[in-house]
């Protein structure tokens, strides 16, 4: 859409969304003018913040200090950091930051308000999880409400408080939080290969300890099926959030919010169902193909399309999953027939 109107500054803030996320620029770009900008700039502030979390060479207590005061550098024009490590993908934005706190601070309070609250609990809440590994199932819910169920509770009120939604869509802080949390865990189920390359881990101690002795093991042949059993686990898992990501969805009015929240949960349950039982998962990562993007983009653009792209992977899931994985069976009976019961 058009940005020409834009400020250079805002022009730069879009450039940085745009080499900052593959999978939420578009949808960014493609909101109501009236939010374009707050979900823009809180895009950018939070994965300014999840830089600093992710940077493993950084010191514990440099990234400890500044995901506890991330939030009050918005109110510091000209504020930059440049210690972050080379590696790091995103590091850059982190240099140029000057220019998203100029943008961010001419944002009406009633967004800029919601931004700085979120990324103030969202800094809080990483350090709670600076520590290596998740322990129990309540710490890995905990931890994606923390980084993604946060982002989807914020949008929810940037959301009612520009009034293209209603207030209930801001005040239903549960389905908010489950918006985030399925697409936080798809990424975290999808990413097992890649994290632990990179010594990070976000499956549970607690589920992944009923198949092996160290998370790792699931790499060797002979730790395969075990394996597997764990990631259906965790897919079941995930898909239990899905009857509140139809609630959450089917209270939507607007066409470019709508758009904005659907194609994201699409790719999700897409990814989700391409990682069940898939042994690649455990040796690399694993993506949808382009082309089935494309399409599952441009169909989700209303409520009755949404159904329908769930029940398809929920059927092709059943199709697959074997009798005796009941939690899977459970999940997927739920989700069909709340899709049969709005016919
Ligand atoms: O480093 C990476 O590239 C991936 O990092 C992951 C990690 O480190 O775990 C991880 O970092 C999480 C902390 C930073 C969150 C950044 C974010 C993401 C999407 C947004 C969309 C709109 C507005 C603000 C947003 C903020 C990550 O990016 N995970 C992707 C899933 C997060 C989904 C957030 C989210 C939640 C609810 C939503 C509801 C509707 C539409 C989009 C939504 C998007
Ligand atoms: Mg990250
Ligand atoms: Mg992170």
């Amino acid at each position: 859409n058009d940005q020409t109107e834009e400020t250079a500054n805002m022009q730069r803030c879009y450039y940085w969304l745009d080499k900052t996320s593959r999978s939420f620029s578009a949808v960014i770009k493609a909101l109501h003018p009236d939010i374009r900008r707050a979900v823009c700039i809180f895009y950018l502030v939070l994965r300014g913040l999840d830089t600093v979390e992710d940077d493993m060479s950084l010191d514990e207590n440099i990234k400890k200090d500044l995901l506890k005061s991330f939030h009050d550098k918005l109110f510091e024009p000209g504020w930059t950091f440049k210690g972050i490590g080379p590696q790091e993908k995103d590091r850059q934005l982190l240099v140029e930051f000057d220019v998203v706190i100029a943008e961010f601070l001419r944002l009406e309070t009633k967004y800029s308000e919601v931004i700085a609250d979120i990324c103030k609990k969202m800094g809080a809440g990483m350090i709670k999880f600076a520590h290596k590994q998740v322990e129990t199932v309540d710490h890995y819910n905990l931890y994606c409400h923390y980084v993604a169920g946060l982002v989807g509770i914020g949008l929810s009120r940037l959301f009612s408080v520009s009034n293209l939604e209603s207030e209930m869509v801001g005040k239903d802080v549960e389905c908010s939080n489950s918006m985030g949390l399925f697409l936080q865990k798809t990424n975290i189920i999808r990413d097992y290969h890649e994290d632990l390359v990179d010594g990070r881990t976000w499956w549970p101690h607690q589920i992944w300890s009923l198949y092996a002795g160290k998370l790792g093991d699931f790499v060797e042949p002979q730790h395969e099926a075990a394996g597997l059993k764990c990631l259906n686990h965790l897919v079941a898992d995930a898909l239990d959030l899905v009857p509140e990501v139809f609630k959450y969805m089917s209270r939507l009015q607007d066409q470019s919010i709508f758009n904005f929240c659907a194609i994201p949960q699409v790719m999700a349950i897409a990814t989700l169902s391409l990682c069940y039982n898939n042994r690649n998962v455990l040796h690399r990562n694993v993506k949808i193909r382009k082309g089935q993007a494309v399409q599952l983009m441009m169909r989700a653009t209303n409520m009755t399309a949404f159904y329908e792209i769930f029940e398809e992977h929920c059927l092709e899931l059943k199709a697959r999953a074997p009798s005796n994985d009941t939690r899977t069976h459970h999940a997927l009976d739920r989700i069909l027939s709340l899709i049969n019961a709005q016919r």
